[in-house]
């Protein structure tokens, strides 16, 4: 027999086929063994072949192990009896698979707009994300949230900055991130009352001081610039309907821009990584949260078919999304090489949309990412979570809930004016339409059923579309 001693001089590549020439031998072997069983006998040489191979084939994958792998192995030893059998004992739907805990799951969502403990102090910055990621998972489940209205409004006229743009709460400096989701709750509370809270005129000037003279935006005066600036900046600007053009001292101005979007599109193309993710600034690692971004932000610049072309190469980001669907989990990982993990259900999940928009086939697995959601996602006691194991918290509950709901729905962008890449008044609400509910190889049944969620605004249609035409009606700020 060939000496079979690992160097440890020798590669990986060696290594692996090492381990691979190991197996075919053992299982060769074991197919002869089972032959000489029938004749019943096995030669000793054959024998000590197998057990031979059997030793060295284990310190073998052993070496190759790494930190990552051995999450991964974790990761699965923890995922896998979720997707092949019913740890939390729910109700089965007609193909097998748990139930969604609507009730449960609703009663989650609106504890998570109630007070908590001082312990949570920390996360008083963030307020406007909580009450952001519970209306809309609320609203994903088909639950009434007018109650909140005036709870809304009151909140962030409180967090609203004299200066323009919102903060966690009364005092605080405003924030990109923080306004993104005080708009989308306002919008969801909708009304004239809640509309009429917002300051658009300053939040006109607030966002100019967010444009840089690179095109991108950054997410807070003297703070980082990155795609989310450029995300949330255009949703905000497409649901308030403000103008295009830069206000007068707009610090962009000096370097000769004179429109939000000017050098955008180019900023955001730069985003796009070596292997065909995007990230959050030009030269950093992709990242499906990222990538949600930038397709939004695209998306709402012009057509997604137009603008995907024009900046991106579709080919290598078509490549790097799905291969962020993980096997055998079925659910999505935000980057190479890390876990699944079921918020990455909307920020990679929710891409097919625009990228559909922009080409036309069919490129995920939407039964194999609703099954992660059902089986491995759903906390016992209500709420959704990353994975098996972890607690739920409203925004693994909002982004698996509207990554279930992307795949059940299709939707078509219909640009019915013609667009100047350079100037458009930012119309995608206007654009997107429901399609219909996906039916190929479904695995859910009417029980699962989750409201349709807008591919770019991640809220209800409606909320999205009743805002920016009362904005639109309007005149002046
Ligand atoms: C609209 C808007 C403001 C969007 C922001 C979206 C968002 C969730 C950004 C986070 C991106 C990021 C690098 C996560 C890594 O976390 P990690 O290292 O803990 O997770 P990972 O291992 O899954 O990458
Ligand atoms: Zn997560």
């Amino acid at each position: 027999m060939a000496d079979a001693e690992i160097s440890p001089a020798q590669s990986p590549s060696n290594r692996l086929e090492e381990i691979l020439d190991a197996s075919d031998r053992i299982e060769e072997l074991s197919d002869s063994e089972n032959d000489y069983e029938d004749m019943g006998s096995v030669t000793q040489e054959e024998q000590a072949n197998i057990d031979y191979l059997e030793s060295v084939r284990i310190p073998i994958i052993d070496e190759l192990k790494t930190e990552t792998s051995e999450v991964q192995d974790d990761t699965l030893e923890v995922v896998l009896p979720f997707l092949e059998g019913n740890p939390n004992d729910y109700p089965l739907n007609i193909f097998g698979i748990p139930q969604l805990q609507r009730e449960k799951h609703i009663a989650f969502l609106k504890q998570a707009l109630g007070d908590y403990p001082s312990g949570f102090a920390l996360l008083d910055a963030s307020r406007p994300w909580l009450v952001y990621w519970s209306l809309q998972g609320l609203s994903a489940l088909y639950y009434d949230i007018s109650q909140y209205r005036e709870r809304v409004i009151h909140t962030f006229s409180l967090a609203q900055h004299p200066t323009g743009g919102y903060g966690g709460g009364f005092g605080q400096l405003p924030h990109l991130a923080a306004t993104y989701a005080a708009i989308l709750s306002l919008a969801m509370a909708g009304e004239i009352e809640a509309y009429e809270s917002i300051n658009r005129k300053n939040m006109w000037h607030y966002l100019g001081q967010m444009k840089q003279p690179d095109g991108g935006f950054t997410m807070a005066a003297g703070g980082e610039e990155d795609i989310r600036g450029a995300f949330c900046a255009l949703v905000v600007m497409s649901l308030l309907h403000i103008p295009l053009e830069l206000p007068p001292d707009a610090p962009a101005r000096q370097h000769g821009l004179t429109s939000f979007t000017d050098g955008l599109g180019e900023w955001i193309s730069k985003c796009q990584s070596f292997d065909g993710g995007m990230s959050a600034a030009p030269g950093n690692e992709a990242h499906g949260a990222y990538a949600f971004c930038g397709l939004g932000c695209l998306a709402i610049i012009g057509p997604p078919k137009e603008t995907l072309n024009k900046y991106l190469n579709i080919d290598t980001l078509i490549h790097w999304l799905a291969a962020r669907q993980c096997s055998p989990e079925g659910g999505y990982n935000g980057r190479t090489n890390k876990l699944v993990d079921g918020c990455y259900s909307h920020w990679v999940g929710g891409c097919w949309s625009i990228v559909e928009a922009a080409t036309t086939s069919d490129m995920w697995n939407r039964s194999a990412l609703t099954r992660y959601i059902l089986s491995g996602c759903q906390f016992k006691r209500g709420g959704l979570i990353d994975k098996p194991g972890k607690r739920a918290d409203a925004y693994h509950t909002c982004y698996n809930l509207a990554g279930l709901s992307a795949t059940q729905h299709t939707y078509t962008y219909e640009a019915t004016m013609q667009i100047d890449l350079g100037g458009s008044a930012l119309d995608a609400p206007y654009y997107w339409k429901l399609d219909g509910v996906h039916e190929e190889g479904k695995v859910w049944d009417e029980t699962d059923h989750i409201a349709e969620v807008h591919p770019i605004f991640v809220v209800p249609f409606k909320a999205a579309h009743a805002c920016r035409k009362y904005f639109e009606e309007k005149e002046g700020f």
